[in-house]
Protein backbone atom coordinates (compact mmCIF):
# COMPACT_ATOMS: atom_id res chain seq x y z
CA UNK A 1 0.00 0.00 0.00
CA UNK A 2 1.03 3.47 -0.67
CA UNK A 3 2.53 5.56 2.14
CA UNK A 4 -0.22 8.23 3.34
CA UNK A 5 1.57 11.56 2.18
CA UNK A 6 3.05 13.69 5.03
CA UNK A 7 1.14 16.76 5.88
CA UNK A 8 4.59 18.32 6.39
CA UNK A 9 7.12 17.15 4.08
CA UNK A 10 10.14 16.49 6.02
CA UNK A 11 13.14 17.92 3.88
CA UNK A 12 16.96 16.40 5.05
CA UNK A 13 19.19 18.72 4.92
CA UNK A 14 23.31 17.54 5.39
CA UNK A 15 24.92 19.11 9.16
CA UNK A 16 27.10 21.35 8.71
CA UNK A 17 30.72 19.36 8.56
CA UNK A 18 32.34 21.08 12.07
CA UNK A 19 29.20 21.92 13.97
CA UNK A 20 30.36 23.73 17.09
CA UNK A 21 30.31 22.11 20.70
CA UNK A 22 27.01 24.78 21.16
CA UNK A 23 25.29 23.50 17.90
CA UNK A 24 26.05 19.31 19.44
CA UNK A 25 24.46 20.48 22.60
CA UNK A 26 21.47 21.93 20.81
CA UNK A 27 21.03 19.27 18.61
CA UNK A 28 21.15 16.40 20.88
CA UNK A 29 18.91 18.49 23.30
CA UNK A 30 16.46 18.55 20.51
CA UNK A 31 16.61 14.99 19.68
CA UNK A 32 15.92 14.19 23.45
CA UNK A 33 12.70 16.83 23.29
CA UNK A 34 11.55 14.68 20.02
CA UNK A 35 11.40 11.68 21.42
CA UNK A 36 8.60 10.11 22.39
CA UNK A 37 9.86 7.62 25.16
CA UNK A 38 11.23 10.92 26.92
CA UNK A 39 8.21 13.17 26.26
CA UNK A 40 6.60 10.27 28.36
CA UNK A 41 9.44 10.22 31.04
CA UNK A 42 9.45 13.91 31.07
CA UNK A 43 5.51 13.89 31.68
CA UNK A 44 5.80 11.78 34.32
CA UNK A 45 9.07 12.92 36.53
CA UNK A 46 8.53 15.21 39.52
CA UNK A 47 11.34 17.81 37.87
CA UNK A 48 10.37 17.60 34.56
CA UNK A 49 6.66 17.50 34.82
CA UNK A 50 5.46 20.64 34.58
CA UNK A 51 7.42 22.05 31.92
CA UNK A 52 6.61 19.07 30.31
CA UNK A 53 2.98 19.75 30.66
CA UNK A 54 3.45 23.82 30.08
CA UNK A 55 5.34 22.49 26.99
CA UNK A 56 2.10 19.95 25.89
CA UNK A 57 -0.30 23.18 26.56
CA UNK A 58 1.58 25.75 24.67
CA UNK A 59 2.00 23.53 21.35
CA UNK A 60 -2.03 22.44 21.72
CA UNK A 61 -2.59 26.53 21.99
CA UNK A 62 -0.59 26.71 18.54
CA UNK A 63 -2.97 24.20 16.98
CA UNK A 64 -6.01 25.68 18.72
CA UNK A 65 -5.27 28.80 18.10
CA UNK A 66 -8.27 29.82 15.07
CA UNK A 67 -10.18 27.93 17.33
CA UNK A 68 -10.15 30.00 20.37
CA UNK A 69 -10.75 33.10 17.80
CA UNK A 70 -13.72 31.46 16.43
CA UNK A 71 -15.25 31.41 20.04
CA UNK A 72 -14.86 34.73 20.28
CA UNK A 73 -15.66 35.61 17.34
CA UNK A 74 -18.94 33.96 17.68
CA UNK A 75 -19.59 35.72 21.48
CA UNK A 76 -18.96 39.18 20.17
CA UNK A 77 -21.45 38.36 16.88
CA UNK A 78 -23.88 37.45 19.47
CA UNK A 79 -23.26 40.01 21.57
CA UNK A 80 -22.50 38.42 24.69
CA UNK A 81 -20.26 40.11 26.41
CA UNK A 82 -22.96 43.19 26.13
CA UNK A 83 -26.06 41.09 27.55
CA UNK A 84 -23.87 39.92 30.45
CA UNK A 85 -23.08 43.38 31.23
CA UNK A 86 -26.22 43.98 33.04
CA UNK A 87 -25.44 40.97 35.18
CA UNK A 88 -25.01 37.20 35.53
CA UNK A 89 -27.56 34.88 33.61
CA UNK A 90 -28.70 31.70 33.54
CA UNK A 91 -27.83 29.51 30.64
CA UNK A 92 -31.24 29.33 29.52
CA UNK A 93 -32.15 32.61 30.16
CA UNK A 94 -29.18 33.16 28.01
CA UNK A 95 -29.92 30.76 25.18
CA UNK A 96 -32.98 32.36 24.58
CA UNK A 97 -31.25 36.30 24.31
CA UNK A 98 -28.82 34.34 22.05
CA UNK A 99 -31.51 33.05 20.20
CA UNK A 100 -29.46 29.49 20.48
CA UNK A 101 -30.64 25.91 21.29
CA UNK A 102 -29.95 25.70 25.11
CA UNK A 103 -27.11 22.81 24.37
CA UNK A 104 -25.59 25.01 22.21
CA UNK A 105 -25.44 28.04 24.10
CA UNK A 106 -24.06 25.97 27.16
CA UNK A 107 -21.00 25.17 24.68
CA UNK A 108 -20.39 28.54 23.70
CA UNK A 109 -20.72 29.85 27.65
CA UNK A 110 -18.54 26.97 28.56
CA UNK A 111 -15.69 27.51 25.87
CA UNK A 112 -16.13 31.43 26.43
CA UNK A 113 -15.58 30.42 30.53
CA UNK A 114 -12.18 28.28 29.43
CA UNK A 115 -11.14 31.13 28.12
CA UNK A 116 -11.65 33.43 30.65
CA UNK A 117 -14.02 35.76 28.37
CA UNK A 118 -16.54 34.83 30.99
CA UNK A 119 -17.03 33.55 34.50
CA UNK A 120 -18.63 30.30 35.41
CA UNK A 121 -20.73 30.99 38.94
CA UNK A 122 -20.94 28.27 41.85
CA UNK A 123 -25.07 28.69 41.26
CA UNK A 124 -24.88 27.51 37.30
CA UNK A 125 -25.32 31.12 35.81
CA UNK A 126 -22.66 32.67 33.23
CA UNK A 127 -20.56 35.99 34.22
CA UNK A 128 -18.54 38.30 32.39
CA UNK A 129 -14.82 36.94 32.84
CA UNK A 130 -12.21 39.54 33.28
CA UNK A 131 -11.23 39.11 29.71
CA UNK A 132 -14.98 39.87 28.20
CA UNK A 133 -15.18 42.92 30.67
CA UNK A 134 -12.05 44.05 29.42
CA UNK A 135 -13.57 43.70 25.61
CA UNK A 136 -16.67 46.21 26.76
CA UNK A 137 -14.04 48.59 26.69
CA UNK A 138 -12.39 48.60 23.94
CA UNK A 139 -14.86 47.85 21.18
CA UNK A 140 -12.65 48.24 18.39
CA UNK A 141 -11.68 44.96 19.25
CA UNK A 142 -14.91 43.70 18.16
CA UNK A 143 -14.22 45.47 14.61
CA UNK A 144 -10.77 43.43 14.51
CA UNK A 145 -12.05 40.34 15.44
CA UNK A 146 -14.86 40.48 12.45
CA UNK A 147 -11.82 41.94 10.42
CA UNK A 148 -9.79 38.96 10.95
CA UNK A 149 -12.73 36.67 8.53
CA UNK A 150 -10.68 38.49 5.64
CA UNK A 151 -7.12 38.03 7.00
CA UNK A 152 -8.15 34.35 7.75
CA UNK A 153 -8.96 33.32 4.72
CA UNK A 154 -6.25 35.27 2.97
CA UNK A 155 -4.04 32.53 5.85
CA UNK A 156 -5.81 29.56 4.00
CA UNK A 157 -2.77 28.40 2.43
CA UNK A 158 0.36 29.75 4.13
CA UNK A 159 3.04 28.69 2.28
CA UNK A 160 1.64 29.88 -0.67
CA UNK A 161 1.38 33.15 0.88
CA UNK A 162 5.24 33.07 1.79
CA UNK A 163 6.19 31.78 -1.37
CA UNK A 164 4.43 34.63 -3.56
CA UNK A 165 2.31 31.93 -5.42
CA UNK A 166 -0.85 32.60 -3.58
CA UNK A 167 -3.90 34.25 -5.16
CA UNK A 168 -4.30 38.09 -5.02
CA UNK A 169 -5.07 38.49 -1.03
CA UNK A 170 -8.05 39.87 0.21
CA UNK A 171 -6.26 42.18 2.15
CA UNK A 172 -4.19 43.80 -0.38
CA UNK A 173 -7.83 45.00 -1.93
CA UNK A 174 -8.78 46.13 1.27
CA UNK A 175 -6.17 48.41 1.86
CA UNK A 176 -6.17 50.58 -1.58
CA UNK A 177 -2.77 51.98 -1.06
CA UNK A 178 -0.65 48.70 -0.47
CA UNK A 179 1.61 48.17 -3.49
CA UNK A 180 -1.08 50.62 -5.86
CA UNK A 181 0.69 52.38 -8.58
CA UNK A 182 -1.23 55.61 -8.35
CA UNK A 183 -2.47 55.26 -4.33
CA UNK A 184 -3.47 58.87 -4.68
CA UNK A 185 -6.57 57.51 -7.26
CA UNK A 186 -8.05 55.86 -4.69
CA UNK A 187 -11.67 56.98 -4.71
CA UNK A 188 -13.77 57.30 -1.62
CA UNK A 189 -15.94 53.73 -1.35
CA UNK A 190 -12.01 52.13 -1.63
CA UNK A 191 -11.01 54.01 1.44
CA UNK A 192 -13.96 54.25 3.91
CA UNK A 193 -13.65 50.40 4.97
CA UNK A 194 -10.09 50.96 6.27
CA UNK A 195 -10.76 54.74 7.30
CA UNK A 196 -13.36 53.39 9.66
CA UNK A 197 -11.47 50.57 11.02
CA UNK A 198 -8.32 52.76 11.78
CA UNK A 199 -10.19 55.73 13.26
CA UNK A 200 -11.75 53.24 15.79
CA UNK A 201 -9.17 51.69 16.46
CA UNK A 202 -7.03 54.79 17.59
CA UNK A 203 -8.63 54.01 20.97
CA UNK A 204 -6.28 51.90 21.97
CA UNK A 205 -3.16 53.60 20.46
CA UNK A 206 -3.70 57.23 20.71
CA UNK A 207 -3.74 57.99 24.58
CA UNK A 208 -0.76 55.82 24.71
CA UNK A 209 1.35 57.63 22.11
CA UNK A 210 -0.01 61.06 23.86
CA UNK A 211 0.82 59.92 27.36
CA UNK A 212 4.83 58.76 26.49
CA UNK A 213 4.92 61.73 24.56
CA UNK A 214 3.13 64.85 25.06
CA UNK A 215 3.10 67.37 22.26
CA UNK A 216 2.27 70.71 24.27
CA UNK A 217 5.79 71.20 24.34
CA UNK A 218 5.65 71.83 20.44
CA UNK A 219 3.65 74.62 18.01
CA UNK A 220 3.04 72.06 15.26
CA UNK A 221 1.74 69.05 14.54
CA UNK A 222 2.27 67.43 10.99
CA UNK A 223 0.48 63.88 11.04
CA UNK A 224 1.69 62.02 7.93
CA UNK A 225 -1.16 59.43 6.55
CA UNK A 226 -2.97 60.43 9.72
CA UNK A 227 -6.37 58.57 8.07
CA UNK A 228 -9.41 60.27 9.44
CA UNK A 229 -8.01 62.41 11.57
CA UNK A 230 -8.77 60.29 15.15
CA UNK A 231 -5.05 60.70 16.15
CA UNK A 232 -4.57 64.63 15.50
CA UNK A 233 -8.42 65.31 17.13
CA UNK A 234 -6.61 63.34 20.45
CA UNK A 235 -3.38 65.54 19.77
CA UNK A 236 -5.59 68.68 19.62
CA UNK A 237 -7.75 67.77 22.70
CA UNK A 238 -4.49 67.34 24.37
CA UNK A 239 -2.51 70.22 23.68
CA UNK A 240 -5.10 73.61 23.35
CA UNK A 241 -2.31 75.96 21.78
CA UNK A 242 -1.39 72.79 19.15
CA UNK A 243 -1.66 73.33 15.44
CA UNK A 244 -2.57 70.43 13.27
CA UNK A 245 -1.90 69.41 9.59
CA UNK A 246 -2.66 66.30 8.71
CA UNK A 247 -1.43 64.50 5.40
CA UNK A 248 -3.26 61.44 3.84
CA UNK A 249 -4.89 60.81 0.13
CA UNK A 250 -6.90 63.12 -1.65
CA UNK A 251 -10.20 60.89 -0.77
CA UNK A 252 -8.80 59.85 3.19
CA UNK A 253 -8.10 63.75 4.05
CA UNK A 254 -11.37 64.94 3.21
CA UNK A 255 -12.82 62.62 5.23
CA UNK A 256 -10.83 64.37 7.87
CA UNK A 257 -11.34 67.49 6.93
CA UNK A 258 -14.96 66.44 7.91
CA UNK A 259 -14.13 65.85 11.48
CA UNK A 260 -11.86 68.08 12.34
CA UNK A 261 -15.31 70.57 11.05
CA UNK A 262 -17.52 68.26 13.14
CA UNK A 263 -15.15 68.41 16.29
CA UNK A 264 -14.92 72.29 16.51
CA UNK A 265 -11.64 72.08 15.27
CA UNK A 266 -11.48 73.93 11.83
CA UNK A 267 -9.95 76.76 13.27
CA UNK A 268 -6.64 74.81 13.94
CA UNK A 269 -6.98 71.20 11.66
CA UNK A 270 -6.37 70.79 8.41
CA UNK A 271 -6.31 68.00 5.97
CA UNK A 272 -4.53 67.81 2.84
CA UNK A 273 -4.82 65.66 0.61
CA UNK A 274 -2.16 64.05 -1.64
CA UNK A 275 0.02 61.33 -1.72
CA UNK A 276 3.39 61.50 1.21
CA UNK A 277 5.53 59.83 -1.44
CA UNK A 278 5.62 63.32 -3.29
CA UNK A 279 6.57 65.34 -0.22
CA UNK A 280 5.50 66.70 2.56
CA UNK A 281 4.37 70.39 3.74
CA UNK A 282 6.91 72.28 6.00
CA UNK A 283 6.22 74.46 8.58
CA UNK A 284 5.47 71.83 11.70
CA UNK A 285 7.63 71.15 14.36
CA UNK A 286 6.80 67.90 14.84
CA UNK A 287 5.45 65.20 12.77
CA UNK A 288 4.02 61.76 13.34
CA UNK A 289 4.05 58.90 11.43
CA UNK A 290 1.81 56.56 13.48
CA UNK A 291 0.63 52.88 12.00
CA UNK A 292 2.50 54.16 8.86
CA UNK A 293 5.92 53.33 8.76
CA UNK A 294 5.21 49.35 8.94
CA UNK A 295 3.05 49.30 5.75
CA UNK A 296 5.65 49.56 3.43
CA UNK A 297 9.31 48.50 2.26
CA UNK A 298 12.09 49.21 2.63
CA UNK A 299 13.36 51.85 0.50
CA UNK A 300 9.95 53.73 0.67
CA UNK A 301 9.88 53.81 4.20
CA UNK A 302 13.38 55.38 4.97
CA UNK A 303 12.66 58.00 1.65
CA UNK A 304 8.92 58.86 3.97
CA UNK A 305 11.80 59.40 6.76
CA UNK A 306 13.98 61.14 4.53
CA UNK A 307 10.75 63.74 3.30
CA UNK A 308 9.96 64.53 7.13
CA UNK A 309 13.60 64.97 7.92
CA UNK A 310 13.41 67.52 5.05
CA UNK A 311 9.81 69.10 6.54
CA UNK A 312 11.53 70.18 9.84
CA UNK A 313 13.23 72.80 10.72
CA UNK A 314 16.58 72.12 12.66
CA UNK A 315 15.37 70.49 15.89
CA UNK A 316 12.29 69.44 15.13
CA UNK A 317 11.05 65.91 16.00
CA UNK A 318 9.67 62.88 14.39
CA UNK A 319 7.50 60.99 16.19
CA UNK A 320 7.38 56.63 15.02
CA UNK A 321 4.76 54.93 16.74
CA UNK A 322 3.38 51.72 15.62
CA UNK A 323 3.88 47.71 17.25
CA UNK A 324 7.38 46.73 16.72
CA UNK A 325 8.76 43.57 15.99
CA UNK A 326 10.91 41.92 18.92
CA UNK A 327 8.88 43.40 21.83
CA UNK A 328 9.67 41.63 25.31
CA UNK A 329 6.92 39.80 26.21
CA UNK A 330 4.75 40.40 22.97
CA UNK A 331 7.09 38.78 20.51
CA UNK A 332 4.10 37.00 18.76
CA UNK A 333 2.78 39.95 18.22
CA UNK A 334 4.98 41.36 16.19
CA UNK A 335 6.94 39.09 14.48
CA UNK A 336 3.79 36.63 14.01
CA UNK A 337 0.68 38.57 13.79
CA UNK A 338 1.93 42.00 12.05
CA UNK A 339 4.30 39.00 9.76
CA UNK A 340 1.66 37.69 8.79
CA UNK A 341 -0.34 40.61 8.48
CA UNK A 342 1.67 42.81 6.09
CA UNK A 343 2.56 39.65 4.43
CA UNK A 344 -1.38 38.83 3.37
CA UNK A 345 -1.45 43.04 2.75
CA UNK A 346 1.47 42.58 -0.03
CA UNK A 347 3.25 45.05 1.67
CA UNK A 348 5.73 46.36 4.46
CA UNK A 349 7.02 44.62 7.27
CA UNK A 350 7.16 44.66 11.31
CA UNK A 351 10.06 45.97 12.17
CA UNK A 352 12.73 46.04 15.39
CA UNK A 353 13.33 49.67 17.38
CA UNK A 354 16.77 48.85 16.87
CA UNK A 355 16.29 48.55 12.72
CA UNK A 356 13.85 51.49 13.04
CA UNK A 357 16.67 53.76 14.89
CA UNK A 358 19.06 52.93 12.50
CA UNK A 359 16.80 53.78 9.21
CA UNK A 360 16.37 57.21 11.08
CA UNK A 361 19.83 57.52 11.83
CA UNK A 362 20.26 56.85 7.61
CA UNK A 363 17.51 59.14 6.90
CA UNK A 364 19.66 62.31 9.16
CA UNK A 365 17.85 62.10 12.17
CA UNK A 366 20.21 62.27 15.73
CA UNK A 367 19.74 61.48 18.96
CA UNK A 368 16.78 58.79 18.44
CA UNK A 369 14.93 57.60 21.87
CA UNK A 370 12.47 55.84 22.73
CA UNK A 371 9.77 56.65 24.79
CA UNK A 372 7.76 53.89 26.91
CA UNK A 373 4.60 53.74 25.94
CA UNK A 374 1.96 51.78 28.48
CA UNK A 375 1.27 48.85 26.29
CA UNK A 376 4.10 48.29 24.00
CA UNK A 377 2.51 45.18 22.35
CA UNK A 378 0.08 48.17 20.95
CA UNK A 379 2.22 50.55 20.01
CA UNK A 380 5.91 51.75 20.66
CA UNK A 381 7.15 55.48 20.34
CA UNK A 382 10.47 56.48 18.21
CA UNK A 383 11.13 60.16 19.03
CA UNK A 384 13.75 61.45 16.22
CA UNK A 385 15.42 64.85 16.48
CA UNK A 386 16.20 66.39 13.41
CA UNK A 387 19.94 67.95 13.65
C1 LIG B 1 -10.81 44.90 40.11
C2 LIG B 1 -9.90 43.90 40.69
C3 LIG B 1 -10.16 43.46 42.07
C4 LIG B 1 -8.88 43.35 40.03
C5 LIG B 1 -8.52 43.77 38.68
C6 LIG B 1 -7.41 42.92 38.16
C7 LIG B 1 -6.84 43.63 36.96
C8 LIG B 1 -5.81 44.67 37.18
C9 LIG B 1 -7.26 43.29 35.73
C10 LIG B 1 -6.84 43.99 34.49
C11 LIG B 1 -8.05 44.44 33.73
C12 LIG B 1 -7.67 45.33 32.60
C13 LIG B 1 -7.40 46.75 32.85
C14 LIG B 1 -7.61 44.80 31.34
C15 LIG B 1 -7.32 45.54 30.18
C16 LIG B 1 -7.27 44.91 29.01
C17 LIG B 1 -7.01 45.56 27.76
C18 LIG B 1 -6.76 47.01 27.71
C19 LIG B 1 -7.01 44.79 26.65
C20 LIG B 1 -6.73 45.27 25.35
C21 LIG B 1 -6.74 44.41 24.31
C22 LIG B 1 -6.42 44.84 23.00
C23 LIG B 1 -6.45 44.02 21.90
C24 LIG B 1 -6.88 42.61 22.00
C25 LIG B 1 -6.07 44.62 20.67
C26 LIG B 1 -6.08 44.00 19.47
C27 LIG B 1 -5.62 44.74 18.36
C28 LIG B 1 -5.51 44.26 17.10
C29 LIG B 1 -5.89 42.89 16.73
C30 LIG B 1 -4.98 45.18 16.14
C31 LIG B 1 -4.83 44.95 14.86
C32 LIG B 1 -4.29 46.01 14.04
C33 LIG B 1 -4.20 45.97 12.69
C34 LIG B 1 -4.64 44.82 11.90
C35 LIG B 1 -3.66 47.13 12.07
C36 LIG B 1 -3.51 47.27 10.76
C37 LIG B 1 -2.83 48.46 10.23
C38 LIG B 1 -1.73 48.13 9.24
C39 LIG B 1 -2.28 47.72 7.88
C40 LIG B 1 -0.76 47.06 9.76
O1 LIG B 1 -1.04 49.35 9.06
C1 LIG C 1 -2.57 51.93 8.67
S1 LIG C 1 -3.25 53.45 8.28
C2 LIG C 1 -2.87 54.43 9.70
C3 LIG C 1 -3.79 55.59 9.86
C4 LIG C 1 -3.56 56.40 11.14
N1 LIG C 1 -2.25 56.99 11.21
C5 LIG C 1 -3.82 55.53 12.34
O1 LIG C 1 -2.89 55.08 13.00
O2 LIG C 1 -5.01 55.24 12.59
C6 LIG C 1 -2.14 54.09 7.06
C7 LIG C 1 -2.58 55.41 6.47
O3 LIG C 1 -1.62 55.83 5.51
C8 LIG C 1 -2.30 56.38 4.41
N2 LIG C 1 -1.48 56.30 3.20
C9 LIG C 1 -1.02 55.18 2.60
N3 LIG C 1 -0.30 55.50 1.51
C10 LIG C 1 -0.30 56.85 1.43
C11 LIG C 1 0.28 57.78 0.54
N4 LIG C 1 1.01 57.37 -0.50
N5 LIG C 1 0.09 59.10 0.77
C12 LIG C 1 -0.66 59.54 1.83
N6 LIG C 1 -1.22 58.69 2.71
C13 LIG C 1 -1.06 57.37 2.51
C14 LIG C 1 -3.56 55.54 4.30
O4 LIG C 1 -4.58 56.15 3.54
C15 LIG C 1 -3.92 55.34 5.76
O5 LIG C 1 -4.78 56.35 6.22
Amino acid sequence: MKPAPRAFPMTSVAPPENPSWRDRLLAWRHRLIASPHFQRFAAAFPPTRGIARRNARALFDLCAGFVYAQVLAAALRLDLFRILADGPMTPDALARRLDLPPDRALCLLRAAASLGLLTALRDGRFALGDLGAALLGNPSVAAMVAHHAMLYDDLRDPVALLRGTAAPTRLSGYWAYAGAPDPAGADEAAVAPYGALMGASQALVARDILDAYPLARHAHLLDVGGGEGAFAVEAARSAPELRVTLVDLPAVAARAGRRFAEEGLAGRATARGGSFHDGLPTGADVVSLVRVVHDHDDAPALALMRSARAALPPGGTLLVAEPMAGTPGAEPVGDAYFGFYLLAMGSGRPRKAAELTGMLRQAGFTQVREHRTRRPLLVRLLAARAP
